[in-house]
């Protein structure tokens, strides 16, 4: 009986099995082609799938874990309502479930968790695939015109990629206990595989304290230094914290979800954004299924952020996370004191 199963481990199934929902969510609102785009500021866009699968996340969470404090990006009096019952899921990831709860998380009660949901992290990228899908370049076109945020760099960038960087988005929910990351999802809803001669579509990263990470094959650090980046979010003292890094390669990515699935499968080894702009749901879930595979992430000054509910939502001293400990000092002690000073001061 789930009864038995400690508080912490039955969230991370069922948040296993909301994130893959979640995920469907997303691909369905692409697929109708209408993206429903609004802009909270600047650089900052929301369209229809954010607000879908956000609602879908927090009630079907709300409704079995009633007392737990769930924090979502899309957040709000607009986004609230009665979602359609296909859109509750009580289902758990039965793997998860025979998971071994470490002592320390055995006895957490509801009160003392908060969970941080980044319903579709990477919303520049999804918008941006939406044109991709337009195979017709006339519609393309059209469709562009009124994507006023997209540059005509970005434009001839999205043509030259295969079908844009959808696989960029990914679905994000982080629990945390004691202000601390210590279970979270990296679901990502356009990873496409070939298992036993049948294409798959999404996969669901896991990672819980001291059981370790699932849902992917873990692989060694690159032999060379390569570091991973934003690709919509980049201004000078961004580029500085990559200048001095010295690095063999640098990819240019979007998602903070996406940069930390990166590390986790040796295609990059440091991740540096020396900006802020990233919020607490941004990092939460990435930095528990790093740290829960041997990596570390912090913000640019090399502190930890605080996952509390009082918490300010943005990551203002920016993120640097790395595949291993040794990694993440190496990267830190390369960071200049007039770039943490300049980025503290904003
Ligand atoms: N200036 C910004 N305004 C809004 N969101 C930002 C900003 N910078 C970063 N983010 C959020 O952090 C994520 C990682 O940043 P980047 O892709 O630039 O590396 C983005 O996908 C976005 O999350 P979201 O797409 O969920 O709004
Ligand atoms: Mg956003
Ligand atoms: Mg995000
Ligand atoms: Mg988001």
């Amino acid at each position: 009986m789930t009864s038995n199963i400690p508080l912490i481990v039955r969230l991370l199934a069922s948040s296993v099995s909301v994130a893959n929902r979640a995920g469907k969510i997303v691909r369905d609102v692409m697929s109708k082609g209408e993206l429903g785009i609004v802009e909270k500021g600047k650089d900052d866009y929301q369209t229809e799938a954010d607000r879908s699968a956000q609602r879908c996340i927090v009630a079907s969470l709300a409704a079995q874990y009633p007392k737990v404090n769930i924090i979502g990006e899309e957040d709000g009096p607009d986004n609230e309502g009665d979602i359609a019952s296909d859109w509750l899921i009580s289902e758990a990831d039965k793997e998860v479930l025979s998971l071994e709860c470490p002592a320390g998380l055995r006895s957490v009660k509801e009160e003392e968790i908060v969970v941080w949901v980044d319903p579709l992290d990477g919303t520049s990228e999804y918008t941006q695939g939406a044109l991709m899908l337009k195979r017709d370049p006339w519609e393309r076109w059209k469709m562009y015109l009124t994507h006023p945020f997209i540059s005509i760099k970005w434009y001839l960038s999205l043509l030259q990629s295969n079908y844009g960087f959808l696989e960029h988005v990914t679905v994000l929910i982080g629990i945390s206990v004691n202000e601390k990351p210590v279970a979270g999802v990296i679901h990502q809803p356009y990873y496409k595989t070939i298992l036993g001669g049948e294409k798959i579509i999404g996969r669901t990263i896991w990672g819980l304290q001291e059981a370790g990470v699932g849902g992917f094959t873990p692989a060694p650090p690159p032999d060379s230094l390569i570091i991973t980046t934003t690709r919509s979010h980049s201004n000078p003292l961004v580029e500085k914290a990559l200048q001095v890094m010295n690095a063999a390669q640098v990819l240019r990515v979007g998602g903070a979800g996406y940069k930390v699935l990166q590390l986790l499968e040796g295609k990059a080894s440091i991740y540096v954004f020396a900006s802020s702009g990233c919020k607490k749901w941004d990092t939460c879930a990435p930095e528990a299924v790093l740290s829960a595979a041997g990596g570390k992430l912090t913000d640019i000054l090399g502190e930890f952020y605080k996952y509390g509910g009082t918490e300010s939502r943005p990551n203002k001293t920016g993120v640097l996370a790395a595949v291993s400990k040794d990694l993440h000092s190496y990267a830190l002690n390369r960071i200049p004191q007039e770039l943490k000073e300049a980025l503290s001061k904003k």
